[in-house]
């Protein structure tokens, strides 16, 4: 099949303080998250000047995806657009269709299964596609790539560059602690393409072990930040900050934190493990040390070209585990029957 244009799709982010708060509106419309986090939240986003740095991130990952694409020789022209803030998908896949534009790839940032880190994303393309209307672009959606090599070689070597920042008589007995974003226990018992309970935290679970086996790990823990929604709904737990108390409790001197539930230092990492998670380590004089995300890693975009390549070169898809590749499916279509 042919692919005229590549659609980079992500979140979004605010770009000054007055943008905070209709941003926060547009994330949790419908979504049922008490006032109170949402006046939290804008905290930790004014803290920044209401900043986020997700956008810049996102073009800078574009910038390296377009210079690779065009070292291939592929003519893709490359659109940008977000779930919740500006440049808006609807308008993106508008300027799309104006363009020309038949048939397009759509890349999520995110690894993941489940409902924010793929359905949500399907709901996206879907609801660009409908406000366009007649001429709207067919939107293909790559798939999960939580165990692609590439994702997984280069959060470890994050992890490495990361545990070198340590005072070297506190590398050896550091423990490994893999964090994502949390989601309700209901979201994550929604089922994977092989019909199995919790897709969400078993690829979480998965791409951490394939990290920690490459780097000889010792052991390792996966946890939990971002927590959102009403307190007496059940989350998936233990929080990171809770986590990095009780491995204190145990002895534990120093932990090397990886954010392997995103794919680049937005808000969420800079603040929830930068100052929550870091603060809580100094506390009690837990050595602490955050490995980067992949955004920042010239494999990010390769991987991202390699996804690519699937459908345009029918190139084998490269997966370290044995978990089904799903996430893939035309015009917001649901990826497999009950899957995410
Ligand atoms: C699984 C997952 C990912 C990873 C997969 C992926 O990357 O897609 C992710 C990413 C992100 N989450 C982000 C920001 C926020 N997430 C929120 C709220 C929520 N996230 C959820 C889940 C996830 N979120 C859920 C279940 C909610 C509750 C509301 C609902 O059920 O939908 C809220 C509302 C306030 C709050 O309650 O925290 C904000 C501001 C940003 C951008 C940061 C920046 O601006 O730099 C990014 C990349
Ligand atoms: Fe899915």
């Amino acid at each position: 099949m042919s692919f005229d244009a590549l659609l980079y799709l992500s979140f979004g982010g605010p770009e000054g303080p007055e943008e905070v708060r209709p941003f926060l509106e547009n994330v949790t419309r419908g979504r049922g998250v008490p006032p109170e986090r949402l006046d939290e939240v804008a905290e930790h986003y004014l803290h920044f000047g209401g900043v986020s740095p997700i956008n810049r991130l996102n073009r800078d990952i574009m910038a390296e995806l377009e210079r690779q694409l065009a070292a291939q020789g592929r003519e893709l022209p490359l659109y940008f657009g977000n779930r919740n803030w500006h440049p808006m998908v609807e308008d993106t896949v508008g300027r799309m269709a104006e363009d020309g534009v038949r048939r397009a790839l759509v890349f999520a940032t995110s690894a993941w299964g489940g409902y924010s880190g793929c359905k949500q994303y399907h709901e996206d393309i879907a609801r660009a596609r409908a406000a366009v209307g007649e001429g709207a672009p067919e939107l293909v959606k790559l798939r999960q790539f939580f165990d692609h090599p590439l994702f997984v070689e280069a959060n470890a070597d994050a992890i490495r560059r990361a545990t070198e920042q340590l005072p070297a008589e506190l590398r050896e007995q550091a423990r490994l602690v893999f964090t994502a974003h949390s989601i309700p226990e209901r979201a994550d018992e929604q089922p994977g393409p092989d019909g199995r309970p919790h897709w969400y935290s078993r690829q979480v679970a998965e791409a951490a072990r394939l990290v920690a086996e490459q780097l000889g790990a010792q052991g390792h823990d996966v946890v939990w930040q971002s927590r959102s929604g009403p307190p007496e709904v059940p989350w998936l737990e233990p929080d990171i900050v809770d986590h990095i108390e009780a491995l204190h409790a145990k002895g534990v001197p120093a932990v090397v934190v990886s954010p392997i539930g995103f794919v680049s230092d937005h808000l969420e990492v800079i603040w929830d493990l930068d100052n929550e998670a870091k603060e809580k380590a100094e506390e009690l004089g837990v050595g602490f040390a955050r490995a980067a995300t992949v955004g920042t890693d010239p494999r990010y975009p390769e991987l991202i070209a390699e996804l690519v390549s699937e459908h345009l070169d029918e190139a084998a898809p490269r997966k370290l585990s044995l978990l089904p590749a799903a996430g893939c499916s035309p015009n917001g279509e649901p990826c497999a029957p009950g899957c995410c």
